[in-house]
């Protein structure tokens, strides 16, 4: 077949050509990368023996440096073409008359050096956009201009779109893409194996997809994808290729990344190197918090609360506490804190005067009216320092000006002396006297100066961060003031109380991270950071308004990706539950870029038609089905009413079939952490299989039985839901939970329970799902 392509020969001839390329830029860049090494050597050495005399050398030292890392990670790009050094090929006509460009596309760029010929273009270069977004024909595409100011558009007639599959340097397969046939390498990609991490997709980014990743650098981007969409992988390449156009604006410590937990962060750690990108911040909303808190203060682990909540969903205690939840994550508490913190600038400055032997040096009111109007942008601790400098100044002014009037009164007495000529010794010791009296009085004077601003400083008020958050939310009263009394009573005296009962045991609470931080803003600063340039929210529907809003002051900038799922969002008693109240209350003047992803690309066809019944139980209707891309699999299997031995037997035999058609990554997901403790204690020792923790923060892959909301954002080959105690009733919550379990599956399902999965599955249409009649004992 191979070998029957009409360019086969031509492609063959190609691929050797640029393998060669390859080679010759591998050894090219290695010895000028030793080269630079050896200088660097030696010019350590000089430095160390002259250091005084080398500050030339130490600059070529730092430079030198740089250069080393650019050879490596350039090294680091070509070593991964070797394998595979391009995936597509396009034809492009240009319609200023200039001859046919034709683009071989592969993840790692590379100009021959000689004659600046591009033997391999990079992906993300702009040319590069023909061959994800241009259909044969008619075509153009955009050339931004390096400073992100200006786009030039260029067009043209696209001629031809071929894709490549070469595995190791050898050239497996060629496909030649029109407007009628799909995507062949795509199908290909989708019906693989998961590995352990998630992987690039540069040979297979879809059109929709593709406008995410080259979406407008400066307007914030807010994606609503069903499961499965790419979002987490999309937002990965949209950074990969926003640095590469970019590269020479910004820098990639500028890029920062907030995913939900650390080992989301570690399962999607490999994205980024394979596309060439190091060094961006990677983070989690609570770890970026806490680093911002810069204080040992300590968090109660957010699961339990869940967990809590999936085991209590009526339970009153867990209304009110949904209610604080979503009290201290809205918008609304954020006014509360300003009119606290309004307060407390109000009354910072006591009400007494600075004075100096009964002398006003300054006012109450005007250091007050200084402190609220010319300090007005500072954090209220950092006005201290400079009211210090200013009240000292003033302070020294004044004692100059005392002194000044104690040494006129005393020449004036002096010079009388002189002028009456007296020659009486009484006279003269009352003169000694006065001039005793004012050398004591000047040294008094000195001396109280010194410590007056001080004194004056300690009347200030005095609390830590935790104590000023800590006086406001367990004080019903303060926040029935400060709410306007809009808030029922006992809901307030319900946060107050809880809160305190956190406190004591010497924690805090997730809902609390935002409060304390835009407490510590605007009280004592946050430190100097540097400006971020973008930064991307995975999963950012489990974040709350209050956190969304924070997360955007301290970053300075509006360039934002917000990747979410509505039908996802577990924590919508606290969360955001639509994205028109983020567009509006967190960009309200930006023109926010919203766009959906409605393709799956993860899920069969089969598990997807199961797991889009359970959105029709969704009570927020405009919560879309997710549309899977045509991939075929098996029906999911349903085993009820079984022992959890006879179920641990079924999926050890099933694993075991598995392994054997190389299935890589198979998860058991119990609905919390305590069923699955339960079920991961049916299994034998020997079975190797893991129980996923929150506090884990490596991603292992391989058999693992985690709970549903661990699961969130990752995916395994096959899937085994099981219920022993647990059941998702029919509430919103399990019902996400369930969802989110379904759709973590690539290729196979499978349902086990002791009793029903869950009432939710009693009347799905039977033809979605398979029935598995095994013999008892099996
Ligand atoms: N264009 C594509 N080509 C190949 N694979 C793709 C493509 N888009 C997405 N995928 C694959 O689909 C799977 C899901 O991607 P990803 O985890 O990024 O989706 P998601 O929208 O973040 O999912 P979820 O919200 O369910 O966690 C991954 O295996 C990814 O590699």
């Amino acid at each position: 077949m191979l070998k029957e392509h009409p360019a086969y020969q031509e492609e063959l001839d190609r691929l050797e050509m640029t393998k060669k390329e390859v080679e010759k830029a591998i050894e090219l860049f290695s010895t000028r990368r030793d080269q630079l090494k050896g200088e660097i050597v030696e010019n350590l050495k000089e430095f160390r023996r002259k250091p005084d005399e080398n500050s030339q050398t130490y600059i070529n030292i730092l430079t030198g440096i740089q250069f080393v890392k650019f050879y490596n990670e350039k090294l680091n790009g070509l070593e991964r073409s070797r394998k595979k050094p391009y995936f597509a090929r396009i034809d492009f006509t240009p319609q200023n008359g200039n001859k046919t460009q034709v683009c071989y596309i592969g993840k790692t760029g590379l100009t021959r050096e000689e004659d600046n010929y591009p033997v391999i273009i990079d992906w993300r270069a702009p040319i590069a956009n023909l061959y994800y977004e241009g259909r044969l024909g008619k075509a153009s595409y955009k050339v931004p201009d390096k400073t992100a100011k200006k786009e030039y558009i260029i067009e043209g007639n696209l001629t031809l779109k071929r894709q490549f599959n070469i595995e190791d340097g050898e050239l497996k397969e060629i496909f030649d893409i029109d407007i009628t046939t799909n995507d062949p390498l795509l199908q290909k990609s989708l019906g693989a194996h998961a590995d352990n991490r998630l992987k690039d997709i540069a040979a297979t980014i879809q059109a929709e997809q593709n406008r995410i990743i080259r979406a407008n650098l400066k307007q914030p981007l807010i994606v609503q994808g069903v499961a499965g969409s790419g979002k987490t992988t999309v937002a990965l390449h949209r950074i990969a290729y926003l640095i590469y156009t970019y590269e020479k604006v910004f820098d990639p410590e500028t890029f920062m990344i907030i995913a939900p937990n650390r080992l989301f962060l570690n399962y999607i750690s490999e994205v980024l190197p394979e596309l060439g990108v190091e060094r961006v911040k990677q983070t989690t909303f609570i770890d970026f918090m806490l680093e911002l808190l810069d204080s040992k203060i300590k968090l109660a682990n957010p699961n339990q609360k869940l967990t809590f909540f999936v085991n209590n969903q009526d339970n009153n205690k867990a209304k009110l506490l949904k209610l604080a939840s979503k009290f201290k994550s809205s918008l609304t508490f954020k006014k509360v804190i300003d009119k606290y913190l309004n307060d407390i600038e109000e009354n910072f400055i006591p009400k007494k005067d600075l004075k100096i032997e009964g002398e006003t040096i300054i006012t109450s009111s005007e250091i007050k009216s200084i402190f609220l109007s010319e300090y007005k942008y500072y954090p209220i601790y950092t006005r201290i320092s400079k009211l210090k400098k200013r009240l000292n100044r003033l302070v020294k002014k004044k004692v100059n000006e005392l002194i000044e009037n104690e040494q006129a009164k005393t020449d004036r007495e002096v010079d009388k002396y002189y002028l009456s000529n007296s020659s009486s010794e009484k006279e003269r010791q009352r003169i000694l006297k006065i001039i005793e009296e004012r050398d004591r009085k000047i040294k008094d004077l000195e001396k109280r100066s010194k410590t007056l601003v001080k004194e004056y400083l300690t009347t200030l008020p005095q609390l830590n961060l935790l104590d000023y958050y800590k006086n406001l939310i367990t004080d019903p009263e303060k926040l029935n003031i400060y709410t306007g009394g809009h808030i029922h009573d006992k809901i307030l005296k319900f946060i107050a109380q809880h809160s305190a009962q956190i406190f004591d045991s010497g924690q805090i609470e997730l809902e609390d991270l935002a409060p304390l931080v835009y407490l510590k803003y605007h009280l004592y600063g946050i430190g100097k950071r540097p400006k971020l340039s973008h930064v991307v929210i995975d999963e950012a529907q489990d974040l709350s308004l209050f956190q969304l809003y924070l997360l955007r002051k301290i970053s300075r900038t509006d360039s934002f990706t917000i990747m979410g799922d509505l039908a996802q969002g577990i924590h919508s008693y606290r969360a955001i539950n639509n994205w028109e109240d983020v567009i509006q209350r967190i960009f309200p003047k930006c023109n926010v870029n919203y766009t959906t992803l409605e393709k799956s690309y993860r899920t069969t066809i089969e598990i997807m038609n199961l797991a889009n019944q359970l959105i029709k139980h969704y009570p927020n209707k405009k919560i879309t089905q997710a549309k899977p891309i045509i991939r075929h699999g098996e029906l999911p299997y349903l085993l009820k009413n079984r022992t959890p031995e006879e179920i641990v037997q079924f999926i050890l035999e099933e694993i075991r079939k598995l392994k054997d058609k190389e299935f890589k990554t198979i998860a058991i997901i119990g609905k919390t952490i305590d069923e699955c403790k339960k079920i991961y204690n049916y299994f034998p020792e020997k079975a190797k299989v893991e129980l996923i923790t929150e506090d884990m923060n490596e991603y292992e892959g391989g058999i693992m039985i985690l709970p549903s909301y661990l699961a969130k954002g990752l995916e395994f080959d096959a899937v085994f839901i099981v219920t022993f105690e647990e059941e998702y009733q029919k509430e919103e919550l399990d019902i996400k939970l369930l969802y989110i379990a379904m759709t973590r599956a690539l290729h196979r399902l499978y349902l086990c329970s002791k009793g029903e999965i869950s009432p939710l599955l009693k009347n799905i249409d039977k033809k979605l799902y398979q029935s598995l009649n095994l013999p008892n004992n099996s």
